[in-house]
Parts: structure tokens; sequence; C-alpha cells
């Protein structure tokens, strides 16, 4: 994504702002929840599973990778859940997408420390990051008819 800005010299000031894609898995009304292993200033905070996109790559085309990556399963990816959630000092934002899981694919954590299904009223049991914390919020009256 990229985003122009002018400058104090009124020169646009170009930069690019990475995306991080992130995958609401749900089924039969949770959502998967993962717990970082890493680095150590985030781990054992929760996020969804996903990751930066690729230079070339389509944001579906990442989540989809991310997920075999990271859980070892196929997903469709559905709608955007909760609206672009600007991090690290605006040079990333987080993207989340609502997913299912394809076929009897079951997730298993092959990068993450924990994961866990929580339902609408078990979203405050985890540690979200910060960023994840309004898209948690935007997920919670969706998760019961995804
Ligand atoms: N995947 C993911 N990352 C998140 C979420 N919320 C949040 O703040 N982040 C942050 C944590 C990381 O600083 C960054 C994503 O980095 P990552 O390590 O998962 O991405 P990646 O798999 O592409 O990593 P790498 O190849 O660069 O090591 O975004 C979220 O819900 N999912």
């Amino acid at each position: 994504m990229r985003t122009e800005r002018i400058s104090g010299d009124g020169q646009a000031e170009r930069r690019d702002v990475k995306v991080v894609v992130g995958a609401a898995i749900v089924a039969d009304g949770r959502v998967l929840a993962c717990a970082r292993s890493a680095p150590p200033e985030v781990a054992g905070r929760w996020e969804f599973p996903g990751g930066k996109v690729e230079p070339g790559e389509s944001e579906t085309a990442a989540l989809v990778r991310e997920c075999a990556e990271e859980l070892a399963v196929r997903v469709e990816v559905g709608d955007r859940v909760g609206r672009d959630v600007r991090m690290a000092h605006g040079r990333a934002v987080l993207r989340v997408y609502a997913a299912r899981l394809l076929g009897d694919d079951q997730p298993r954590a092959l990068e993450h420390a924990e994961m866990r299904w929580l339902s609408a009223d078990e979203l405050d049991t985890v540690d979200w990051l910060p960023a994840d914390v309004p898209i948690v919020a935007a997920l919670r009256p969706l998760l019961a008819r995804l």
C-alpha cells in the first residue's frame, strides 16, 4: 500500500505502508485465536494467524500461505472484519479477513505457543495484541453468523 503526505516544504513524500493480514478463522461460532511464541516482547500475546503480504502477492494468497505455514490448514478467505489498524508508528497496518477451514483440515500450532477456539463470550479471556483489540470488538457481533 502506498501513501503520500505533504512534508513541511510542500513536497509529496511517498512511503510504503506494509500490510499485515490476519485470518479470523471461524467454525461453529468460534474464532481461532493464537498466542505468539516470538519475539520475546510479544510472546504470549494473542493474534490472528497471518503475516506480512509479500511484494506482488495478493492479500488472499498471503493468508492462504500463512495459514498453511503456521497451522497446516487450507482456508477459504471471506469478507473483511473491522477496519485497518495502524501499527509500528504508521509503517504497517493490520487488515483482518474472515476465513473458514476447507475440508476436514484441523489447525496445528506449528509456530504459535498455543491456540484456542473462542466464542463471542470468551473473546476477552485472552490478552490480544493492541492492534487486534478494535478488530476483535468488530468481530464479536458477527461471530455467530460467520
Ligand atoms: N500475524 C499477525 N500479526 C499481528 C497481528 N497483530 C499484530 O499486531 N501483529 C503484528 C505482529 C508482528 O509485528 C507483525 C506480523 O509479523 P509476523 O511475524 O506475523 O509476520 P511474518 O510471518 O510475515 O514474519 P516474518 O516472515 O517477517 O518473520 O504484525 C495479528 O493479529 N496477526
